[in-house]
């Protein structure tokens, strides 16, 4: 990416606008999209009105579905809330904090059943870092650490996904996990009456 090109993100609605331009070529730079994420600077005005908390779990609200080709999301976890060891489907995914510090902790993929997964490394997301993941780097559960202060993190995962696989850290046993929204575009939505697991 030559630099006199790269565009100046100023808001949430600035990433977004971009976002829908490199989608809409069929090949991704990841690299870009990576700058991207980046270069946008969490402004609370941008997108406290997508920041729903539960009490008991992180939420995943929707923002932008970039005609089909991405999920953009504001994900918030009350103190403490973590999600599981999980995969990303074969997508991409970019993960930047906006608010407070996650930490992060990847796995390989479990070589035999039986057997603890092993870990790979470990690193702390703070405000404004983004991290890149997908299948063929590991695995990986994410956690707000404190347990005084609520977390807030943007995820662009491309292609979007509605399931992944959830991984029992000491057995290396897997399961499919539907992914569902809290809220999608700022409305919250009617809760339907459902068995909804998500990577906890
Ligand atoms: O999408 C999820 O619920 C997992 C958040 S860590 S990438
Ligand atoms: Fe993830």
């Amino acid at each position: 990416i030559n630099n006199q090109t790269l565009p100046t993100i100023t808001s949430l609605n600035d990433l977004i606008r971009e976002l829908q331009k490199v989608f809409e070529s069929d090949t991704v730079n990841i690299e870009y999209v990576y700058y991207l994420m980046r270069s946008y600077k969490s402004n609370p005005t941008d997108w406290t009105k997508f920041a729903k908390f539960d009490r008991y779990r992180y939420t995943r609200n929707l923002i932008d579905v970039g005609n089909g080709k991405y999920n953009l999301m504001v994900l918030c976890w009350g103190e403490g809330h973590g999600a599981g060891i999980h995969d990303h489907a074969d997508s991409h995914c970019f993960m930047k904090t906006l608010h407070g510090s996650l930490q992060e902790v990847r796995y390989s993929w479990p070589e035999e059943v039986g057997k603890e997964l092993n870990e790979i490394s470990r690193n702390n997301l703070s405000l404004n870092d983004v991290c890149y993941i997908n299948d063929s780097l590991g695995l990986h559960r994410v956690e707000n650490p404190s347990n005084v202060e609520t977390a807030v993190s943007l995820h662009l995962y491309c292609p979007p996904y509605e399931r992944c696989q959830v991984f029992n850290q000491y057995s290396g046993q897997r399961s499919i996990c539907k992914v569902t929204f809290w809220s999608m575009f700022g409305e919250k939505r009617k809760r339907e009456i459902q068995d909804e697991r998500e990577p906890e």
